[in-house]
């Protein structure tokens, strides 16, 4: 039984039951022989994106080992990202794809379950010796993860946690991310 007063909806067993009742997969999506994870009705849940953005803002660390930003990828990691940010009281630092932005750091290109892509980071708005919390909702390939990393530390930031709602560890993603300190919610 819960001692009084800590019923408070924030128990991280019940926010990990509420995230994995949301998620949907889909047969065939984009091409044949992928199974498409989709976060669409986790995030459209009030109750959801609430239990979502508290599970992965506990990977922020606290005192002196707590993150200065938060780095969300695109797209859905925007979306999550700008949550947990405003959750943890810092700011939020969208990674792009390329050609979105205007002034642009530094671009790396990478592979994924299906397809490439190159992800861009916006000059000007890492500071060399920021920790920052990286944000995304699937590890599958760690292409895109792995990319996003190389372009913080790029920047003199430092990783200091990764962290996504969904693993599929059949794709071996957390091995290309090397020793940063990686965090994900369910594997599948
Ligand atoms: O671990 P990986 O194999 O790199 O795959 C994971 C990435 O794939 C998806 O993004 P996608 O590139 O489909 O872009 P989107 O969010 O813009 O749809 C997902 O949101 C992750 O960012
Ligand atoms: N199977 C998958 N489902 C959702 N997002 C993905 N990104 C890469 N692989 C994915």
């Amino acid at each position: 039984m819960k001692a009084p007063g800590t019923d408070t909806g924030t128990d991280s067993g019940t926010d990990l039951g509420v995230v994995a009742g949301l998620l949907r997969d889909v047969p065939d999506f984009p091409t044949p022989g992928i199974r498409f994870w989709d976060l669409s009705a986790l995030l459209a849940d009030g109750a959801g994106l609430a239990a979502t953005t508290r599970l992965l803002a506990a990977s922020a660390g606290a005192g002196e080992h707590a993150v200065d930003v938060v780095v969300g990828i695109e797209a859905r990691g925007f979306l999550l990202g700008a949550a947990v940010a405003h959750a943890l009281g810092v700011g939020v630092v969208a990674v792009r794809k390329q050609g979105k932005l205007p002034v642009v750091a530094a671009r790396r290109s990478y592979e994924l379950e299906y397809g490439s892509a190159t992800l861009e980071l916006p000059a000007d708005v890492l500071r060399p010796g920021e920790r920052a919390l990286l944000v995304d909702d699937v590890l599958a390939t760690g292409g895109t993860a792995a990319a996003a990393s190389e372009l913080v530390e790029g920047a003199g930031a430092e990783v200091a946690a990764i962290s996504m709602v969904l693993e599929l560890p059949a794709l071996g993603g957390r091995a290309r991310l090397g020793d940063r300190p990686v965090h994900t919610l369910l594997a599948r």
